[in-house]
Order: C-alpha cells, then sequence, then structure tokens
C-alpha cells in the first residue's frame, strides 16, 4: 500500500510526501509529460538539473512504437530512456480517442487503428495495465471514458458507470499481476455535474485506491466550470491518499489547486509552450519572438535561476526562436520547465511555513 504521509495542512493545502519504487515523491508536484519516453528536447540530466521528481510516459503511444517487446527489453522505461526517478503512466483512454482513427467504444475495451499504420487493435482495463506493468512504471492509471466536452447528463453516467467497471477490472488484474509493486490510482470521472462527481468518486473510492485521479477536466469546459468541478470532488477524496488532477493547467490553475487541496499535476503547456515561443515568468507570459525583446540584455525572468536564464538574453532567444534553431527549443524548455517545478516547490514551502495565504497573494500581486 501507498505510504503517502500529510506533513502539514493549511487550510486546504496541503504538504506531504510518499515513496515510490524509484524514489520519493514530495507534494505538491508538477509531472513533466514525457510522451514518448522523452520529455521533448531535455536529456534526463537537464530534468533532473530544473528539479523533475518524476515524468509522465504514455501507455497509448509506447504500446503502439517502439512496443512492449523492445521496451521490455529493458525490463522497462527507466533503463530504456536512462531515467532513474519516478514515472507516471497514463493508461491510454484519452490518448485513443484524441488521436487514434476508426475508435471505437466497447464494454470489452477501446477499438482503434494506430495513427501510426493504421493497424487494428484493441485496449482493454487488463491490456492498459500489462502494458503499464511491462513498461515498469511507478504510479499506473485505470483505464477510464474520459468524456468529451460538453456532454449530457445522461452521457455523463454511462461515461462514469463505464469507468467504474473498468477500475474494478483494472484493479483485480494488478493485483493478480504484480500484489502491489507499483500504485494503481483510480480516475474520478463524472463529467460537469457535481452529483455525478459525487457518485463516480464514491463509486471509485469504494473500490480503494493507493491514489485517485480527477479526470475528464481542462477538455475545453470554461475555466469556472473546472474549479466548480474540482472544488466539489478534492474534499470528498481521502485525506491521506495523493490526489492527482489530469492535463491541468496554467500556473495560476495550479496556485488555485494546491489552494483547494490537490498534490499532483501534468500538463503539456510549459513544454508545448516553449516550442511556440511563449515563456512563462513570475509577471505572466511572454512571446519570445516579439520584436520588443530585439535588443534586450537581460533574462527571460530576473527571478529564475534556471540555466537558461544565468547565461543567456532574451534578444539572443528571440534570434534563435525566429532562426528555428534546436537550441531555441532547448532553452525554452529548460526554462518554462524550472518555471513550473519551481512554483509548486516554493508552493510546498509556503504550505511548510504556514504562509500558503501570504505566497498566494504576492502570486498575483506580481502578475499583470
Ligand atoms: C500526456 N498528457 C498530454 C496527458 C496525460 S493526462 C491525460 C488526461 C488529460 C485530461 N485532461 C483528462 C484525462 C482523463 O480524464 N483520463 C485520462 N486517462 N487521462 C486524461
Ligand atoms: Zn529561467
Amino acid at each position: 500500500m501507498i505510504d503517502f504521509k500529510l506533513i502539514v495542512q493549511s487550510e486546504n493545502a496541503r504538504a506531504g510526501e510518499f515513496h515510490t519504487a524509484h524514489g520519493k515523491i514530495t507534494t505538491p508536484v508538477f509531472m513533466p509529460v514525457g510522451t514518448q519516453a522523452t520529455v521533448k528536447a531535455l536529456t534526463p540530466e537537464e530534468l533532473k538539473e530544473v528539479g523533475a521528481q518524476i515524468i509522465l510516459g504514455n501507455t497509448y503511444h509506447l504500446y503502439l512504437r517502439p512496443g512492449t517487446e523492445i521496451v521490455g527489453r529493458f525490463e522497462g522505461l527507466h533503463r530504456f530512456m536512462h531515467w532513474e526517478r519516478p514515472i507516471l503512466t497514463d493508461s491510454g483512454g484519452f490518448q485513443v480517442f484524441s488521436l487514434a482513427k476508426l475508435r471505437k467504444l466497447t464494454e470489452k475495451g477501446y477499438q482503434f487503428q494506430s495513427h501510426i499504420d493504421g493497424s487494428r487493435h484493441l485496449f482493454t482495463p487488463e491490456k492498459s495495465i500489462e502494458v503499464q506493468i511491462c513498461l515498469n512504471s511507478d504510479i499506473i492509471m485505470c483505464l477510464d471514458q474520459c468524456l468529451e466536452y460538453p456532454a449530457t447528463h445522461e452521457q455523463a453516467v454511462e461515461a462514469l458507470e463505464l469507468t467504474t467497471r473498468w477500475a474494478q477490472r483494472c484493479k483485480e488484474y494488478w493485483e493478480a499481476e504484480t500484489g502491489g509493486l507499483n500504485h494503481l490510482f483510480g480516475i474520478v470521472q463524472g463529467g460537469m455535474f457535481t452529483d455525478l462527481r459525487q457518485r463516480s468518486a464514491e463509486e471509485i473510492m469504494g473500490i480503494d485506491f493507493p491514489g485517485y485521479a480527477i479526470g475528464g477536466l481542462s477538455v475545453g469546459e470554461p475555466k469556472e466550470l473546472m474549479m466548480e468541478m474540482a472544488a466539489h470532488t478534492l474534499p470528498l477524496l481521502p485525506a491521506d491518499r495523493p490526489r492527482y488532477i489530469m492535463g491541468v493547467g496554467t500556473p495560476e490553475d495550479l496556485v488555485e489547486l494546491v489552494d483547494l487541496g490537490a498534490d499532483m499535476f501534468d500538463c503539456v503547456m510549459p513544454t508545448r509552450n516553449a516550442r511556440n515561443g511563449q515563456l512563462f515568468t513570475e509577471r505572466g507570459t511572454i512571446n519570445i519572438c516579439n520584436a520588443r525583446f530585439r535588443e534586450d540584455e537581460g533574462p527571460v525572468d530576473t527571478s529564475c535561476s534556471c540555466y537558461t536564464c544565468r547565461h543567456y538574453s532574451r534578444a539572443y532567444l528571440r534570434h534563435l526562436y525566429t532562426a528555428r534553431e534546436i537550441l531555441a527549443y532547448r532553452l525554452n524548455t529548460i526554462h518554462n520547465v524550472h518555471y513550473y517545478v519551481n512554483l509548486v516547490k516554493e508552493m510546498r514551502e509556503a504550505i511548510l511555513a504556514g504562509r500558503f495565504d501570504r505566497f498566494k497573494k504576492a502570486f498575483y500581486s506580481k502578475r499583470q
């Protein structure tokens, strides 16, 4: 079972820690996304340098390419990609719907054609867990049905009921196959309906998991709806288990959700926006290609201690980006991932020091 330790709780914001087969995780934690066994543009050494504790991999992508046979040769992702710290893998359902062609959802699982070569596959709850075990990931996710937005109450009921039946199947297969070597997290669905969020949380908790994720958010809904669903669902989850909000969010989202009691986050924004030239700073985001940075000798962010901010000017980063130089993507990504990892580290320190409210006020006061 998981040894999640709540170290302090101020209001709803919490600082905690727990162990995995590849090391300790302190929370709140931000998990950079490494879908195809790489956090795009960074080496594992650079990821460690920016303070990444745990990264995300993706079952759907890795199952299709390079496949479990090859990753299995390396006894899993860690040796394959030279990352010795913890890895969390998503179960693949979300990606089937966002990437695969001709996909069909049945009671058995997801039928789909690979977006790479058109080959046909059936992804069952058991298959998803089997692949995640083969990837040797430290935190694995149940196969769920992530509902698109908007959806009717009836559609949300069907999706949460299927998600619950699949969660039961995932847990039975996981218990039979691993006996708890890694942590299996359940995923709460329920669309944008508080009554269904309550029901899904109760059903998933009734199966009992080492940790719980809130899924079905950041799927195109208005921000206030996302926050309302999170605010309703977070307090329902057990205080002694990690709480993971999937696929979220902006820096402001992370501050609000930590304040509501969330512990774990993953989001493609720091890595994806870096490749689009959008950089995060304590005063908000900047687009490095903007002409106003043409002669700017200062760093991206004067308060940032990352490698990029210690050695390069905005003028140089703008030059690299407009010239589409490969180094632009690397230096931008180092800064953005450092920004996100550092933001949650500062929140943890503020919570431990009993000054999270002051941290939150200062966070907003710096942003125009
Ligand atoms: C690799 N990342 C881009 C994605 C990792 S998290 C993916 C992800 C994102 C969102 N928003 C909702 C859900 C959800 O409801 N269920 C699952 N299984 N995954 C989800
Ligand atoms: Zn920086």
